[in-house]
Formats: structure tokens, sequence, C-alpha cells
């Protein structure tokens, strides 16, 4: 059933009915534009019309039946696509609502953008249109057996031989496999792959090649290349999609021009030449990638408390004890504290994803025209937002599962396989770890060089106010007082600049720089983690000072910005007092506040997931049906499962009857 169908029974309809703005316009809201709500919902409905794109099986689904699934999808997406004539806006809508991971996503996502970011103008008119009309499937293989994080310490190698004018590709321990890439496992004919550059005896570190790994005839692996997929992951369903895999090369050979060029080249004679442009720029495709995954965890976190408002809402539990009608579990405060501030979160991801999503057009604008004074910039952003709403995300999507109680554990309330399936992130791309501690040294660097009266610029710009943060006061001396946009940007920003400053002062007291870099990394991670909800914070503030049509909307917008701001207070309130940005006092009154705002955003809630727009279908979950009709469809889900297809289940004759036989036995002595 889809949202809004005709002639169903709509038991959210009283939830529905409180609303206090106009739906269709936050639905603009959320999406961007109005062309952005139709052509989503168009191609959301196009999908979930489809018996090719039905999914409610799929957690049933052993490994290999799920794999020819996923690829028997990506054909079907690929031939509407075609015979649809789709722009790619549509496409990749279109694979978004398909909602099942598989190597399009790697050959779209990584493989395209590898090429276009990285390779030469002719190697982009000779790779592009093969891999536009999929007359190759490409991935993009970085990590290895033992490196992932340490992209410098990977040891493939491609090693030049100007004799034949190829280079070499070869895996020279075991520890060198690549190892999960998505899509090399068991789809891909072609690979960017990253090795070690050798000419002329020297070791010129990583670089990127295009590599045909799989015969175009009959798709077996080419001679000395040994391929598999690394086998099944996490949860039922899920990722398990993916045909993440091994790769070894022995002694490949590949063509010269087959080494991305963009950035370095080596000549027919060997020579090395690297372009007069900043060596990051071979990380570009991650950069990208970073990017969209932020955009993501707004979807993924919709999701997930889409479900558990709707289903909050119809389920009931206990009531006055006066008697009278059971309570919506959604109406205990509790239920409130915990749900309330991941819808905000969802909604703040999606701002910040819709501006970094600017902010990464604008730094590739600048990198064309040659100027790479935002790349510092864009890296801190993309890596550290990356990390911060992957994580939030990944524990949110856990969160909305324990909201929905013990049905919240059924593979039919959608939430395992969201959970299974978005997790990962939180490692793909960059363990969150690793990227935070990049946004710390860049903060550190920033803050050193403060004293020289070097002005830091974009997100960073706050710190050289560094006089007025390090000693402002926070004013605020009522519970309303906390409703003010510039008090919450002030506290923010004062508690992100004092815990670097801090951590900067801590970090110079270490015998070295290093060793102090060392030993206050769980500090760093906090002090990254400070600035990054700044920036959200930030942005989310920006959005609502907007103009934003639609009655009620821009109210609702402020209430969820500051939920999510007031509810950081609350959770990092330690940070809050321990740098003397604001008094206890000042943290209960926040807290106050954040009470009365759960309670204006209670009406609303059911609306406020009806903005993202979600068919039943790309939904995947019984329990956030659009109708709230969830009793009669969790019942008619469970005789679905094979083990109910009879009433004696398979083993009985083996296991269970001769112990049932045994103790009728004893019981008879
Ligand atoms: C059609 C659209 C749909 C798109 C959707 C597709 C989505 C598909 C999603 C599919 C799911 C999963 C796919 C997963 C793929 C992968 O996981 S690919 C592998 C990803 N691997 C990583 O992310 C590895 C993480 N490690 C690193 O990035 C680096 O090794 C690390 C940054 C940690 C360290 O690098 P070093 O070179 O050793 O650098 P360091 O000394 O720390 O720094 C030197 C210098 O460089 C600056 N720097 C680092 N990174 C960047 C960057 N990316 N950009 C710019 N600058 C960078 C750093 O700040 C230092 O600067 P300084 O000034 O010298 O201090
Ligand atoms: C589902 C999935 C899909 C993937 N797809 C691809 C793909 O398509 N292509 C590809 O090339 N790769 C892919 N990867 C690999 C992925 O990019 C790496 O797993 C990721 O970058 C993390 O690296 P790692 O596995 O080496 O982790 P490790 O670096 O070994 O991390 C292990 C632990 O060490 C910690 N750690 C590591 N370094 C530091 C440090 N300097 N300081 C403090 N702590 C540290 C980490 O925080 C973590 O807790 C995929 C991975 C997954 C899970």
């Amino acid at each position: 059933m889809e949202a809004g169908g005709a002639g169903e029974v709509d038991h959210l309809a009283g939830e529905r009915a409180t609303a206090q703005f106009d739906v269709d316009h936050m639905k603009v809201a959320w999406a961007g534009s109005r062309h952005a709500v139709d052509v989503a919902d168009r191609m959301a409905r196009l999908v979930a019309s489809d018996p090719v794109f039905r999914k409610d099986n799929r957690t049933m689904l052993p490994r290999k039946e799920l794999f020819k699934d996923t690829l028997r999808k990506a054909a079907h997406a690929w031939k509407r696509i075609v015979e649809l004539r789709l722009t790619e806006e549509e496409a990749n809508l279109l694979r978004l609502y398909v909602d099942q991971p598989g190597y399009v996503d790697l050959h779209w996502g990584m493989f395209v953008p590898a090429i276009k970011g990285q390779g030469t103008e002719e190697q982009q008119k000779k790779w592009l249109p093969l891999a536009y009309k999929f007359q190759i499937i490409g991935c993009y293989a970085q990590t290895e057996l033992g490196h992932g994080s340490n992209v410098q310490g990977l040891e493939t190698t491609a090693t030049f031989d100007p004799k034949t004018d190829e280079f070499v590709m070869h895996s020279p321990t075991l520890t060198s496999s690549k190892w999960w890439p998505g899509g090399l496992g068991k789809a891909s004919t072609h690979a960017v792959v990253y090795a070690r550059l050798i000419t002329e005896g020297k070791d010129y570190g990583i670089h990127g090649f295009i590599v045909q790994l799989r015969s175009l005839e009959d798709h077996s692996p080419l001679p000395g290349v040994t391929l598999g997929d690394i086998g099944g992951k996490f949860g039922s369903g899920a990722y398990n999609s993916m045909d993440n895999g091994v790769l070894r090369f022995d002694h490949v050979r590949i063509p010269r021009d087959q080494m991305l060029m963009r950035l370095s080249q080596v000549t027919k004679e060997g020579k090395y030449v690297h372009s007069n442009v900043p060596k990051q720029l071979l990380y570009g495709t991650m950069v990208f990638v970073r990017q969209t995954i932020v955009a993501d965890a707004s979807k993924a976190l919709s999701r997930a408390t889409c479900i558990a408002v709707r289903y909050s809402a119809m389920r009931k539990q206990f009531g006055p004890q006066t008697g009278g009608p059971e309570t919506q579990v959604l109406n205990y405060k509790t239920q409130q504290s915990r749900l309330f501030p991941l819808l905000a979160s969802a909604y703040a991801f999606r701002f910040v994803g819709e501006w970094l999503k600017w902010l990464y057009t604008d730094v590739t604008h600048k990198l064309e025209a040659k100027d790479f004074s935002t790349l510092q910039e864009a890296h801190a952003c993309t890596a550290g937002l990356k990390a911060v709403t992957t994580s939030a995300t990944a524990d949110g999507i856990e969160e909305c599962r324990k909201l929905c109680g013990g049905h919240g554990y059924l593979n039919s309330s959608g939430l395992p396989e969201l959970f299974a399936t978005y997790v990962p992130a939180c490692t793909y791309e960059g363990d969150n770890v690793v990227l935070l501690l990049q946004v710390a040294r860049i903060l550190m660097k920033t803050v050193s060089q403060l004293a020289s009266g070097k002005q830091p610029v974009g997100t960073m710009a706050y710190m050289g106010n560094v006089q007025y943060l390090m000693q402002c006061k926070c004013g605020v001396n009522t519970a309303e007082d906390w409703l003010s946009p510039a008090a919450i940007r002030e506290v923010f920003e004062a508690r992100a600049l004092r815990m670097a400053v801090n951590c900067a002062q801590n970090i110079n007291r270490a015998p070295s720089q290093e060793e102090g870099l060392y030993e206050l990394s769980p500090d760093l991670l906090e002090v990254a983690v400070a600035h990054i909800q700044l920036i959200i914070v930030t942005k989310f503030i920006e959005k609502v000072e907007q103009d934003i049509p639609g009655e009620g909307v821009k109210e609702q917008l402020r209430n969820l910005c500051n939920v999510y701001a007031l509810y950081l207070v609350h959770k990092h309130l330690g940070d809050f007092l321990s740098t003397g940005c604001m008094t206890a006092r000042q943290g209960a009154l926040a807290n106050q506040q954040l009470g009365k705002l759960y309670a204006q955003l209670r009406p609303n809630a059911v609306a406020l997931v009806d903005a993202f727009n979600y068919t039943d279908h790309y939904l995947g979950s019984v329990l956030g049906r659009y109708d709230g009709n969830v009793y009669p469809a969790l019942y008619d889900e469970a005789w679905k499962d094979p083990l109910n297809d009879s009433p004696v289940p398979d083993g009985y004759r083996e296991h269970l009857r001769p112990l049932l036989k045994q103790q009728l036995k004893l019981s008879r002595l």
C-alpha cells in the first residue's frame, strides 16, 4: 500500500489532523524544490508498482539467490532507465528506491567518478562511454587485506616496463590482496586499482590504474587475475546483496595509458612527471563519496524515525490510573525524549547535506580553475560530517528499533535490515575515528596559526574570534532565552574553540608534537565532534533564516532546529560546563526548554515524517505503514516465513520425535 492511496482506512488520520503546518510545503522544504518532490515521487511509485522490485522476502533468501535477485533488479532497472529515457537525476532516484546495495552503486558512485576526476580528457573519452552504456562494469579497488585506512601503506605494485610500454600489476604478499571493493567479487569487468607506481627503480607511491579483470566474452577472470567474494556479512539480507571482493594479480600487464594520468604521468621512456597540483587530489573520489554519504545519512535516519514515529503513534500501552483507553506510547515523555532528537537530527543532516553538496560543487569549480585554497576545507567538512552523521545515524536506527519494542526486532519491521545495511557506513569511505582525527589535526594547525594573526576562513572562521569566544559568558536567564539562535550559536562556537585551544595547549606540553597528538587522540576526537556539531547547528539555523513558504513550515523547522541544538547541549553538557561556556543552571534551563519543545512537536510528529514522502515500498516496514494498520500486516507477514510452510517442521522425524518418544518412556517409569 502506498502513501495516501485511495480506499484505505487511515488509522493515523487523527494524528494527521493535529498537524499545525502545511505538509505539502514541508515536502518541498525537505526535498529542496517542488521539482525534486515531483521527480522523487514519480520514481518511487514507478519502483513500488513493479513486481521485479519486490523486496519483502529479501531477508529470507539464501545468499546466492539474494545475489541473483540483485543482478536481476539491476538489469531490470537499467532496462527501465533506457526504455523510459530517464534523465540522470531520474535514474539515480530510481536506483535509490530500488534500495538494494549492488555493483551498480560502485560503478556509478566510484568507478565513473574516479575516471572523471583522475583521468585525462583522452582517457575519459575512451572509458566513460563504455561505462555509461554498461559495456563495461567497474569498481573501486583500493583497500587491501593488510591496509585500508593507511592508503599510503598499500602494497600492490604497478611496475613500469619501458620495453613493452606496459605496467606490470602484482600482488607481492597475501596482505596486498585487494579486499572489500564492492562489485569486485562477481560482477565487475574492470576496476580502478590503486597501487604503488614503480618506474626506473623508484617507488613513487600510490596511483590509480584502470585494469580489466574479466573477459568481456564469458566473464571469466583474465590470466593472472584471482577473483572471488569475501564472504557473508552482518545481518540477513542487508549488505549481503553486494559482492565485496578479493583480487590478486600475478604479474598482469596493462598498457601504459591505463594509468590515470590527470595528476601525474609516466612517459614512454619511464620518466615520472607530476603535474603542479596537490598530491591529495588522488583522494578526490573519496571526498566526493563522503559528501554523498552525508546526504544518505539523512535518508536512512528519516526512514528509521518515520517507522518509529508512526508505530509509536498507533501502539498503546497502559493507561491512566483512573481507567479509560490505553496511552499511545508516543505520549510518554521518555519516548519523546528518545525519538524527537532523532527526528530533528534527520532534518539537520538533510540540510547540512544540502549545504555540503553546494560546498563540494564550489570547491570542484575552484579546482578546475587551479585554485586549491579550499581543498583543506572540503576535506575537513566531508570527512568530519561523514563521521558524525553516520555514527549518529547508525546509533539512531538502533534506538528506533528499541523504540518499537519487541516488534522492532522482527525483520518485517524493516529496522534490523536497515541497521545492518547502514552500519558499515561508519567504516567505509574512511573509518570514522580516522576521519575525525584528520579534522582534529586541521583544527590544531588552525589554532597554532592564530598567534601569527592568520585569519581562519570558511567553517573555521569563528576561530578568528578567539579573544571574545575564550572569555564570553552565556547570557541565558530563562528557558525561553534558549530559543535565541544567537545564544545557541555562541555557546557552540565557544565550546568548540575552547576545547580546541585547551587540547592544543596540552599537546604543546608534550615532549613532541607527534607524542602529544598520539597521547591526546581521545580528546582530539571530542574536539573534532564539537566543531562538526557546530557546523550542523549553524547550517540548520541558516536554513531556518531563509524564506520558507507554507503555513507553519518555518515554525516547525525552527522547533526542530532548537530541539537538535538543545539536545546536543544536554547530551554534551560536560563539555559546555568544563569549558565554562555556561553554568549548571543554564544547562538545566536548556533541558527545561527541550521538554517544552517536545510538547510542541508532539501533535506534528506524524505529519513531520509524512513530509519525507516515502512509499511503503521504500520504507519496507510493517510498523511504518502509512495507514498505521500494523497488526493485521504483522500477523500476515509471519505466515510468509518459510518456517511456516508446513505445520510440522522439517527435522521433526529425526530430532523431535525421538526425543518426545524417549520422554514418554521415562514418564512411564
Ligand atoms: C551517482 C551518485 C551516487 C553516489 C553514491 C555512491 C555511494 C556508494 C557507496 C557504496 C558503499 C561503500 C563504498 C566504499 C568504498 C570505500 O570504502 S573506498 C576506500 C575508502 N578508504 C578510505 O577512506 C581510506 C581512509 N584513509 C584516508 O583517506 C587517508 O589515508 C588518510 C586521510 C587517513 C591519511 O592519508 P595520508 O596521505 O597518510 O595523509 P596525512 O599525512 O594524514 O595527510 C597529508 C595531508 O593530506 C591532507 N589530506 C588527507 N586526505 C585528504 C583529502 N581527501 N583531501 C584533501 N586533503 C587531504 C591532510 O589534511 C594533510 O594535509 P597537511 O596540510 O599536509 O597537513
Ligand atoms: C561494506 C564495506 C564496503 C567497502 N567497500 C569498499 C570499496 O568499494 N572499495 C575499497 O577500496 N574499500 C572498501 N571498503 C573498505 C573500507 O574502506 C575500509 O574497511 C575502511 O577504510 C577502514 O579501513 P580498515 O578496514 O583498514 O580499518 P582499520 O584501519 O584496520 O581499523 C581498525 C581499527 O583501528 C582504528 N585505527 C586505525 N588507524 C588508526 C589511527 N591512525 N588512529 C587511531 N585509530 C586507528 C580504527 O578506528 C578501527 O577501530 C569497504 C568496507 C566495508 C565494510
